[in-house]
């Protein structure tokens, strides 16, 4: 058995006197793509906030390769290589698609506050970015400033920035929320390929029953902030569990 990268113990978080996230206690290995599914409200956004630092844990922890996260600051836990596809926080709007994604490989390096850097690290620095530029199909838009970007290009642009960082752990919330259905298969195939890299765990939340078909090499459920289901996809989605939490929500895994 593959050693977990990931784990959470009794991950709790309490807003009042609401018990948003209770007691989830669940283990991530590398070369595995979990897909968190579960109705609205079940709390999957909440347990991703709090294992990439967004929110702290009224109690649990939350563990990588055997080091406590659990009460590191959210930029603490991306340098510990968790990281999380964000909607254009961490983007440079004014610069070019290519300086964003060089500025990502230049933190990830270490470099991050060198004001100065001598032109063949720049070169090399460049020579990475354009690899995340063509892995993600942006290099006919290197040029262009990130902000002029089309959504769906901006999707892809997040993935580029979040493969710079070389992250052990990958998240994604709804990778193509909002997206036309011509760019969406494009950011389908980049997590594919990230799965496909024995190296790096992901974990994915998702509602759209064929996205969670096309990736997902387990599922865990979410209802009521408790995790009820873990395991094989086909054995999950059709255990009764599921589709007694499913009945009331008629529609939303579509
Ligand atoms: N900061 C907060 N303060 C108070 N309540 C919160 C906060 N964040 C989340 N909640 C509550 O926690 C519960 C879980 O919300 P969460 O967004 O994690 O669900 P979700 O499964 O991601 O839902 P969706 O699929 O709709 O995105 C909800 O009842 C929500 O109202």
């Amino acid at each position: 058995m593959i050693h977990p990268s990931l784990s959470t113990r009794d991950l709790t978080i309490r807003f009042g006197g609401h018990t948003a996230v209770n007691a989830v206690t669940c283990d991530f290995r590398p070369g595995e793509l979990t897909v968190i599914v579960g109705p609205n409200g079940a709390g999957k956004t909440t347990y991703f906030n709090m294992i990439s630092g967004q929110l702290t844990p009224t109690s649990g922890s939350v563990e990588k390769d055997g080091v406590d996260l659990t009460r590191m600051s959210a930029s603490q836990i991306a340098r510990h290589g968790v990281g999380r596809a964000f909607q254009l926080t961490n983007l440079f709007p004014q610069l070019s698609v290519l300086e964003n994604i060089r500025l990502a490989v230049q933190a990830q390096a270490g470099d991050g506050r060198r004001f100065f850097t001598p032109v063949a690290k720049l070169s090399e620095l460049t020579a990475r970015a354009e690899r995340y530029l063509e892995a993600t199909k942006l290099s006919d838009k290197a040029e262009l400033p990130a902000a002029a970007l089309a959504h769906g290009d901006q999707r892809k642009l997040e993935v580029a920035l979040l493969m710079a960082m070389e992250p052990d752990i990958y998240m994604f919330d709804e990778p193509t929320a909002g997206m036309s259905l011509d760019h969406a298969p494009d950011v389908l195939d980049l997590i594919a390929e990230i799965k496909h890299d024995h190296s790096k765990t992901v974990l994915l939340v998702e509602h759209k029953m064929d996205v969670v078909r096309a990736l997902a090499d387990r599922i865990i459920v979410l209802h009521n902030g408790e995790l009820i289901a873990d395991g094989d996809p086909g054995e999950v989605m059709s255990s009764q569990v599921v589709k007694d939490v499913y009945l009331g929500n008629a529609g939303e895994m579509a």
